[in-house]
């Protein structure tokens, strides 16, 4: 029997499961028809002439590469006349983006990051794309949405997903019952079922995170990646391997994969700022997708979902995946609280 499509997964979520409305279903369709056309961009490499940089900055303050302004407008574009939204929120844009008038609008809240991995477009390894859909809240209804809306914290995310350009374009996926693998079919452009409920399996012996970080970190990380470190012959009693893509959809996607813990932590530099992942665009929605998988995302010391959100750029320290390992990590975090 051939693979399940994207739509027919999603139908039986909404008609047999009752986890997906109707709207929901075509606003997760219409993300993943940009994601497609995000993949074909990406695909054209040299060719398309989307590689490299603008002379721009986004708000906090990266250079913005050609890639990461058109993804944004490829999924403003997608989202805008569906009428499944109330308005979109963007790592690549100051503040939020509302639904124009002449359109219809719907009840959710869009937010993502619409290419992640910058670093890695200009040399050819794995980006992706990542996005995650709220409710407005009930007392918005009739005024305009404001940015407070957005404002909420990860556990009211009604779904949550990322797409991988790799070898192949995947689309990951929870709607709040479990987690689900697409492969992007190049020849028929459908998505096809391929990862039926993704588990992360709870122990591991490989770390993710970049080592050049390490004079800045706290003590608990360092005490935990010494420990990695040291082997059989170390506390944790096996040799870890050590992976590091900088793209967080890339080294995510492993995890779900085969398990393993992603770490990029808060840190003892003085910029004042949390860590260097984003809450609302890529740890809420990765968090989301790690606990439906069965493991477990925290900040250091707190689950990441439970988090108020203060701001729409705010920043976030992430340890998450197989769930010994980042319980591990989070013990070591309140030892050190409490000496
Ligand atoms: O270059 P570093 O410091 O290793 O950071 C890598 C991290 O930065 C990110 O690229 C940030 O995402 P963006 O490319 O969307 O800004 C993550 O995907 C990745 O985990
Ligand atoms: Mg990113
Ligand atoms: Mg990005």
């Amino acid at each position: 029997m051939k693979n399940k499509s994207l739509t027919q997964y999603l139908v039986e979520q909404q008609r047999q499961e009752g986890v997906v409305s109707a709207e929901l279903r075509l606003l997760i369709e219409t993300v993943a028809r940009a994601c497609k056309a995000i993949s074909h961009a990406v695909g054209k490499g040299a060719l398309g002439g989307v590689l490299g940089s603008l002379d721009s900055e986004n708000v906090q303050g990266e250079v913005q590469k050609k890639l990461d302004v058109l993804s944004n407008e490829i999924l403003l574009d997608a989202n805008e006349w569906g009428g499944h939204l109330a308005a979109m929120a963007s790592e690549e844009m100051e503040t939020i983006h509302l639904i124009p008038n002449r359109y219809p609008k719907g009840e959710y809240l869009l937010l993502f990051d619409p290419l992640d991995g910058s670093s890695n477009i200009d040399v050819n390894v794995s980006i992706g794309t990542i996005f995650s859909v709220l409710r407005a809240p009930a007392d918005a209804s009739g005024r305009e949405i404001e940015e407070r809306d957005f404002l909420q914290p990860g556990t009211r995310q009604v779904a949550a997903g990322y797409a991988v350009y790799g070898p192949q374009t995947m689309l990951v996926l929870t709607v709040g019952n479990g987690v689900v693998g697409f492969t992007l079919d190049r020849e028929t452009g459908a998505w096809r079922l391929t990862h039926d409920d993704i588990r992360i399996p709870e122990q591991t012996a490989e770390f993710a995170i970049n080592m050049s970080n390490m004079r800045h970190w706290e003590m608990p990380v360092r005490r935990y990646i010494h420990e990695c470190l040291a082997g059989k012959e170390g506390p944790l009693g096996k040799n870890y391997n050590m992976r590091w893509v900088a793209s967080m959809v890339a080294d995510v996607h492993r995890i779900l994969s085969r398990g393993g813990v992603f770490m990029y932590p808060r840190d003892e530099r003085p910029s004042g700022k949390a860590g260097k992942l984003r809450l609302m665009y890529e740890a809420n929605p990765m968090s989301f997708i790690v606990e439906q998988a069965g493991g477990v995302a925290i900040d250091g010391e707190h689950r990441i979902l439970d988090i108020e959100p203060t701001a729409l750029h705010q920043r976030v320290g992430v340890v998450l995946g197989s769930r010994e390992e980042v319980e591990r990590v989070q013990r070591y975090h309140r030892e050190a609280q409490q000496n």
